[in-house]
C-alpha cells in the first residue's frame, strides 16, 4: 500500500484487456477483455403503454396494436461487456475491439466498457472518484481530448488526468528516466522517457505482439495438424465424465468473430503454456526434439515440437525466419521491423547523446508478451551483440508476472496517490471553463 486514502480509480486500457482499480493499491482489482460483444436487437414493447383493465387484461386492441407495431420495429445495438457476458454464446453477436494498438476503435463500445468498469465490476459511482487513465506513448491530441470529454460528460468524474503508458511504466520502477520496451498483445513500443516526459521523436512502434504467436498456434493446429479447435460452447459433455464428449453442437448463427474469439482463447492458453523464445541458439533439428503436449477442451491431445520456438524467432530475426519458413508475405505494418532489440537500439540512437548512457543503463522490459520464457535473456544477448562496445546495458525485467503485466497500471496507482500530484488534476470547473482542450495544457 502506498497511501491510506482511496481517492482515484486508475484505468489502463489495452488491446486485449483493460485493467482497473484503486490508486494506492499494488495490483488492479480487475482485468477484463477490452473486446465487447455487439448485437442488433429489437426493443421489447413497453408494456406500460398498453391499455389494461383493472384485472390487468389488455383492452382496446386496435390502439394497442398500433403501439406494438410502432415499437416492434425499433432496433438498437446491445453491448455485452465483461468476461462472464462474453462466455455466453449468442446468435449474431459480433466481437469488436473497443481499443487496439493504442487507439480507441469504437467509441460507443469504449464508453460501455468504462461504464461497466464502474457499475458492474468495481461497483462505485464514477462521480465520486477522480479518474487517472493511461494512453498510448505516441501523442494523440484528438483522442486524449475525446477521452477527457467522455470522462467529464458521460462518467461525470470530478477530476481527470491522462498519462502516457511509457511514463507510468517508468514510475512503477521508481525511475523518471529509462527506455521502456513494452510488448503487449498487438503492438510493441520502444519509448525513451526523460525526467518523466516521453521523447516523442525517438519512440519506435510496430504492430506486433503476443497475438502474432497466438494466431500462428491456431493456424498450426488447423492447417498443419488438421485439428479443428472446437470452442467450449460447441461441446456437449457426456454424463459419465467431464472429458467425454457426447456430441459437438452446431450453432449456424454464431458470428464468425465470436467463434474466432473463442478459438483464440484456447490457442492463447496453449501459447502461454508451451511457447518460448529460444535463447540457446538451437537448430531446427534440436527444436524438433523439444516436444510438448496439450489437451484441448474436447479431450483431444495435440503435440508441438518446433512450433514451440520457431514462430517467436520472428521477434528477434524477422527476415531469417521468413526465409526459413518460406513465407514471402510480410504485412505493411511490419516493413522495417528488424527485431525487438533493434527497436531499443534505434530508439536510443535517436535520443540526445547526453542521455544515451542513462537509457542503456535503464532498459525496462514490460508487457504480457515479454513473459514468454526466454524472451528477456534473448533480448539481453541480442542487445549486447548490436550495442556500441563501450555501452553498459542494464535491463530491468521484473521476474514477477504482475509487475511485468501491469507496470503501467502500477505506475498510475503510485502517481495518483502521491500528495504532490493532487494539485495537478484537471478539475470539473476547469473543464467547464476551457472544454476538452485543457487536457493539452495540463497533461504532458
Ligand atoms: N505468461 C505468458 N507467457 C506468454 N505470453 C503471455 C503470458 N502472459 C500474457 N501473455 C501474452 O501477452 C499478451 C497481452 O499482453 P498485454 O496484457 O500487455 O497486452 P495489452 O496491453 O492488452 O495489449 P497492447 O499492449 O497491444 O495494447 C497476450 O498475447 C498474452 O497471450
Amino acid at each position: 500500500m502506498f497511501t491510506e486514502d482511496i481517492t482515484a480509480i486508475v484505468v489502463d486500457p489495452g488491446s486485449l484487456s483493460i485493467r482497473a482499480g484503486y490508486s494506492g493499491e499494488d495490483t488492479p482489482r480487475l482485468v477484463m477483455p477490452s473486446q465487447v460483444g455487439v448485437r442488433e436487437e429489437i426493443k421489447i414493447p413497453d408494456q406500460s403503454q398498453l391499455q389494461k383493465d383493472e384485472d390487468g387484461n389488455i383492452i382496446n386492441a386496435d390502439q394497442n396494436k398500433m403501439v406494438e407495431e410502432n415499437k416492434s420495429e425499433e432496433k438498437f445495438k446491445n453491448y455485452y461487456v465483461g468476461e462472464s457476458n462474453l462466455k455466453i454464446r449468442r446468435d449474431n453477436m459480433e466481437i469488436v475491439s473497443s481499443y487496439m494498438n493504442g487507439e480507441v476503435k469504437d467509441w460507443d463500445a469504449f464508453e460501455k466498457l468504462l461504464l461497466d468498469v464502474y457499475e458492474n465490476q468495481i461497483r462505485v459511482q464514477s462521480s465520486e472518484y477522480c479518474l487517472l487513465i493511461s494512453e498510448s506513448s505516441i501523442h494523440n491530441q484528438r483522442q486524449r481530448e475525446r477521452i477527457c470529454q467522455l470522462a467529464f460528460e458521460s462518467l461525470k468524474v470530478p477530476n481527470f488526468f491522462i498519462v502516457k503508458s511509457g511514463v507510468l511504466s517508468c514510475f512503477s520502477s521508481g525511475r523518471s528516466t529509462a527506455l521502456v520496451l513494452d510488448t503487449g498483445a498487438y503492438s510493441t513500443y520502444a519509448v525513451p522517457v526523460h525526467d518523466g516526459y516521453v521523447l516523442q521523436k525517438s519512440v519506435r512502434k510496430f504492430d506486433i505482439g503476443g497475438e502474432f504467436l497466438t494466431e500462428k498456434i491456431l493456424n498450426n493446429l488447423q492447417k498443419e495438424q488438421n485439428t479443428h479447435v472446437y470452442p467450449r460452447y460447441c461441446l456437449q459433455f457426456a454424463k459419465e465424465g467431464p472429458k467425454k464428449i457426447d456430441k459437438y453442437l452446431e450453432f449456424p448463427d454464431t458470428h464468425s468473430s465470436y467463434e474466432k474469439f473463442c478459438q483464440l482463447e484456447i490457442a492463447r492458453d496453449i501459447k502461454e503454456q508451451i511457447c518460448k523464445v529460444d535463447d540457446r541458439g538451437l537448430t531446427f533439428g534440436e527444436m524438433q526434439l523439444e516436444r510438448a503436449g496439450y489437451e484441448l477442451p474436447d479431450g483431444n491431445f495435440v503435440e508441438f515440437d518446433t512450433a514451440r520456438s520457431k514462430y517467436s524467432e520472428f521477434f528477434f530475426a524477422p527476415y531469417e525466419t521468413l526465409q526459413q519458413q518460406q513465407e514471402n508475405e510480410i504485412s505493411q505494418d511490419l516493413l522495417g521491423f528488424r527485431g525487438m532489440h533493434h527497436m531499443v537500439l534505434e530508439s536510443i540512437n535517436y535520443c540526445d547523446i547526453d542521455i544515451k548512457r542513462q537509457l542503456f543503463n535503464n532498459i525496462i522490459l514490460t508487457g504480457g508478451n515479454s513473459l514468454l520464457s526466454g524472451f528477456s535473456s534473448r533480448l539481453q544477448t541480442k542487445l549486447n551483440e548490436i550495442s556500441p562496445p563501450n555501452s553498459k546495458i542494464k535491463m530491468i525485467a521484473y521476474p514477477a508476472t504482475t509487475e511485468r503485466k501491469f507496470s503501467s497500471w502500477i505506475g498510475g496507482s503510485i502517481l495518483a496517490s502521491l500528495g504532490s500530484f493532487q494539485s495537478l488534476w484537471i478539475g470539473k470547473q476547469e473543464y467547464q471553463d476551457n472544454g476538452e482542450y485543457i487536457v493539452e495544457k495540463k497533461c504532458p
